[in-house]
């Protein structure tokens, strides 16, 4: 059973808009791969998707009269949309990146180690959850609505001594060219405790929109990269393969064409299915590309109403959210939410926030999941999970293979 999420209303105290409300690089895009918000910072009220529109209507009404003043909306949407959301409205874009304070040249080397990292649930609470998905899964096999796919997550704690330092953070997880690295600064809580930030390294673009183009490029079907480059490519070759992995990541491509279909005048996917890579991980790929019937739909409503693909919740998508919240012992909150940002224009970038972290203080949250569809392995997904903690567990100086060591995963197969 998932803790229950403490309601925001009550529980978070009246703070001051942080100096860094959000920001995001990506190397390989040259144009706005850089987004550092600047104030002055404005919270939006929060509230769940279904009064989004409403209240981000107002900084879009304004633009008419601004014509374009740099202005941008920013942050996170959580997991579960009936939940409040935090975004804020800036400035500009324009501001320093955190991650350029970081100083040094041995960045990937971080000063102190934290503690080994602490699972929840451990290997085997996530293996049994895994099991009792499909277990469903094989009960419902061919009845209307039954259960196809279930993106079932765990999480790591890791504790120091003190406070992570985000500027050395995020300068190493920007060391992988393949992954946009972001940070959004999330509400405080009432005891008064360290601000809190959403910080990682995503590789999934949930939505990108520039005028009446609109890209997103799902990913769902992994495999871990390997050290020697021949086992590493047997990996790939693997992935590329796999029908279990195909029909995993279909299902989010076709969820997201479906859900663009109605909104769009020309959709499709000219480049096909394709492996992509981050430094860590093998992923397969799909970019789907459309024109807008309405350009003047903003991204930050589009990226709402894709959200969440089955790329992190599942199919039914009702059915698939209730599981997760049934079978995880940590509630989500903003992971495996959506992060991005929106000009006056309604052009905008947003990213599924994944291979993440929720920060406060000394204490770092992480979060993992992987895709069930019949055909998984509860040991092999385990593994996986294990595998995508790699990036954001050595940003943090740990092993990068922490995860992997419990031994619970190199037992036989478990039936
Ligand atoms: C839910 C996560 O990854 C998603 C994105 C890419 C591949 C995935 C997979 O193969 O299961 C997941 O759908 C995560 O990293 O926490």
């Amino acid at each position: 059973m998932t803790l229950p999420l403490p309601d925001a209303t009550l529980t978070e105290a009246p703070s001051l808009p942080p100096d860094q409300p959000f920001s995001f690089r990506n190397a390989r895009d040259q144009v706005r791969g850089q987004v550092c918000a600047t104030g002055p910072v404005r919270p939006l009220d929060r509230a769940g998707a279904d009064t989004l529109a409403d209240r981000v209507a107002p900084f879009f009404g304004a633009a008419r009269d601004a014509d374009d003043d740099g202005a941008l909306i920013g942050g996170a949407l959580p997991f579960d949309k009936a939940r409040p959301d935090c975004l804020w409205q800036v400035a500009g874009g324009h501001g320093a990146w955190p991650g350029a304070n970081a100083g040094g040249p041995a960045r990937s080397v971080p000063e102190r180690r934290p503690t080994r990292p602490c699972p929840q649930p451990p290997a085997t609470g996530y293996m049994d959850s895994v099991a009792r998905a499909l277990e469903i899964m094989r009960a419902e096999r061919g009845l209307p609505d039954a259960l196809t796919k279930v993106v079932l997550a765990r999480s790591l704690l890791v504790e120091d001594r003190m406070a992570f330092a985000l500027p050395g953070l995020m300068a190493r997880l920007a060391e992988d060219p393949a992954v946009t690295v972001f940070q959004v600064a999330l509400p405080q809580d009432a005891d008064g405790s360290a601000p809190r930030q959403l910080v990682g390294a995503t590789p999934e673009l949930l939505l990108r929109k520039r005028g009446d183009s609109v890209v997103s490029h799902p990913l769902a079907g992994s495999a871990r990269r390997l050290d020697d480059p021949e086992a590493d490519a047997r990996n790939a070759n693997a992935l590329a393969r796999s029908e279990k992995d195909r029909r995993e990541h279909g299902l989010v491509v076709e969820y997201i064409l479906d859900m663009l279909a109605p909104v769009c005048k020309r959709l499709g996917t000219p480049e096909g299915t394709a492996l992509t890579t981050t430094r860590s991980m093998w992923h397969i790929g799909t970019r789907i590309e459309g024109r807008l019937k309405d350009p003047e739909t903003p991204a930050i409503l589009l990226a709402a109403a894709l959200h969440p693909t089955p790329a992190v919740c599942g199919l039914p998508c009702d059915r698939a959210a209730r599981l997760i919240r049934d079978l995880e012992p940590v509630a989500r909150d903003f992971y495996a939410g959506a992060v991005g940002w929106c000009d006056r224009r309604g052009d905008g970038d947003w990213y599924v926030a994944i291979r993440c972290a929720e920060l406060c203080g000394a204490r770092a949250r992480l979060f993992a999941g992987a895709g069930i569809v019949l055909g998984s392995d509860p040991r092999a997904e385990a593994s996986e999970t294990g595998a995508k903690f790699g990036a954001f567990l050595s940003a943090l100086g740990l092993p990068p293979d922490a995860a992997l060591s419990d031994p619970s995963l190199h037992n036989q197969p478990n039936g």
